[in-house]
């Protein structure tokens, strides 16, 4: 399939804002770089991380309804440990959660959540600190058209 003709889905958190901008930019920049369009780039947003697998299937399911089904889906979240366990539990059953909707769906569910134990890290991987680590939003974007297209 020409990349040009994939529909991605971008579903994100709306947790620690400045860091979720900056993952989704980066994300939405390296899908453009690859050729997919502009409108093919769906983005939408759910309270926070705990949502994202719940969410991701109701949002792969209303564009299949409409008629406009997506090739991939990248949720991206952003969990910063805190001082209970409460981060724990979450990445534990997100991550699980996600990797099952690739099966479930029948269609890439590409891991975007950050799960760091301070802000400087999560701010790192976004791309918000000069010349440390990349913004990983791209790479999410790169596994998402390489997943979609892969094995076809
Ligand atoms: O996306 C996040 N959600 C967080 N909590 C909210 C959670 O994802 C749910 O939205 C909430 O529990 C309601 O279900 C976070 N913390 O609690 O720290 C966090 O760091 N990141």
């Amino acid at each position: 399939m020409v990349c040009s003709k994939l529909r991605i889905g971008i579903l994100h958190a709306r947790w620690n804002k400045t860091i979720i901008d900056n993952l989704v930019k980066g994300a939405v920049e390296k899908l453009k770089l690859l050729n997919v369009s502009e409108e093919n780039i769906i983005i939408e947003s759910v309270p926070g991380s705990f949502e994202l697998p719940f969410g991701t299937k109701k949002f792969v399911d209303k564009y299949e309804k409409l008629g406009k089904p997506l090739d991939a889906v990248i949720p991206i979240g952003v969990l910063i440990k805190g001082s209970t366990m409460h981060f724990e539990y979450i990445c534990d059953s997100v991550t699980h959660q996600l990797m099952r909707l690739n099966f479930d769906l029948g269609l890439p569910v590409i891991f975007g959540v950050l799960t760091c134990l301070t802000d400087e890290q999560a701010e790192a991987r976004a791309g918000l600190i000069e010349g440390k680590m990349h913004n990983h939003g791209e790479d999410w974007g790169a596994a998402a058209v390489e997943m979609s297209v892969k094995f076809e």
